[in-house]
């Protein structure tokens, strides 16, 4: 296949070629290590700010014993500089309790750890009320924590977006990133699409379980989720290769409960029904993991064909008329083409009024989906 296209921004995760940097050697996942559990003092609440806290907790004793491992080991983790000066707690729902006294906001460790049922992903957490990034806490340490582990954070003060562009991570926003690994490279471009169709079901099942009306919440490709036209989420994987194995850190913001200076979820539910009829972060986040952890297992079995037609339930774009925009000769052309789905390497794939494929790139600098799109040519 040729590219016209010069300048092509192409996302981490659209490579399947290993990067060129690399994360020293996996070691094993360290929910082996034998430590009692125990009682910590209480984590002071989330509005005292700099230096922040870190709380550790797990779903069963064995990643309650690996958090009091890495609470030993603590200096052993690689913090972005701004959190260097961070306190490590054991999490302690007495203490967590008393927390919610003094702050309703803080992300509440039990009604997660309750309301979680996956088995694999989700179990060991990190949870913090003021964190650079929680993706920087994940990638930089990825070697250090079991697969599967999620940090959360109550608000971020340089959370990242795709494209280097700066997430804006107000408190009411659900803000997190989990690690997982892959061995195959040529379906590691599609699990981004595998995530945002995990938060779409899961909000779903939400819903259906609190018997409230269904958001219509949608997948703006590649990865932005929307909701009755405005954007609520966003997803971002980034992937290192090291061992024959792609370590990815998964991050997902949601703006569950911050309705300024747009919408947000609870906001938008609140003009279907009553106002007692609100998400929590924490049951979605449960429901996030139980869901993605059935996709994972179906795609990393039967590849993203297999879920091809949820994801295009979910997505904004079937049938979607779009202005494409290519250079020749100086010139700027512009036409118009019909998206008809994703192509095998997880590019759009459009058809012209003069029946001609064309796989689609999302632009770098732009993502106005109707404008900043450049095309390369399918043979
Ligand atoms: O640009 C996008 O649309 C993706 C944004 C992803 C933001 C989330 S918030 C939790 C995690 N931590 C970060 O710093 N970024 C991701």
């Amino acid at each position: 296949m040729k590219s016209a296209i010069k300048n092509l921004t192409i996302y981490s995760l659209f490579s399947s070629k290993p990067p060129p940097y690399h994360f020293p050697p996996l070691s094993k996942p360290s929910t082996f290590l034998t430590f009692s559990s125990g009682m910590e003092k209480s984590p002071p609440p989330s509005s005292s700010l700099s230096p922040s806290i870190l709380v550790l907790g797990g779903k069963s004793s064995q990643e309650n014993e690996f958090a009091k491992s890495l609470k030993d080991n603590f200096k052993n983790l690689t913090l972005p500089i701004e959190d260097s000066g961070v306190s490590v707690f054991l999490y302690d729902s007495d203490a967590e309790k008393k927390t919610y006294e003094v702050e309703e906001e803080t992300f509440k460790i039990g009604t997660y750890m309750n309301s979680l049922s996956a088995n694999r992903f989700g179990q060991f957490l990190i949870w913090s009320p003021r964190l650079s990034s929680t993706q920087d806490l994940i990638a930089k340490n990825f070697c250090e924590l079991p697969i599967g582990a999620v940090c959360v954070a109550d608000i971020q003060f340089k959370g990242r977006g795709r494209s280097r562009n700066v997430w804006e991570s107000p408190a009411g926003c659900l803000l997190f990133s989990f690690t997982l690994q892959m061995d195959d490279g040529r379906i590691l471009p599609l699990l981004q699409y595998v995530v945002s169709l995990a938060v779409v079901e899961a909000l779903k099942d939400v819903c259906d379980a609190k018997g409230f009306p269904y958001l219509d919440l949608k997948i703006k490709w590649p990865n932005d989720l929307y909701l009755n036209g405005l954007k609520v989420g966003g997803v971002l994987c980034t992937s290192t290769y090291s061992s024959k194995k792609f370590s990815v850190s998964a991050g997902i913001g949601l703006n569950v409960n911050n309705e300024k200076p747009t919408t947000c979820l609870n906001a938008e539910l609140r003009k279907l029904t009553s106002d007692a009829c609100q998400l929590e972060r924490e049951n979605v986040l449960a429901a996030f993991f139980k869901r993605f952890e059935s996709f994972f297992d179906t795609f990393s079995n039967q590849g993203f064909q297999a879920l091809e037609e949820l994801y295009y339930k979910a997505w904004l774009h079937s049938g979607q008329r779009v202005l494409i925009q290519e250079e020749k000769e100086g010139q700027l052309l512009e036409h118009a083409v019909t998206i008809q789905g994703l192509t095998p390497s997880g590019y759009l794939l459009a058809i012209g009024d003069d029946h001609q494929f064309y796989e689609l790139h999302p632009d770098g600098n732009s993502l106005d989906f109707f404008k900043g799109l450049v095309r390369r040519k399918v043979q």
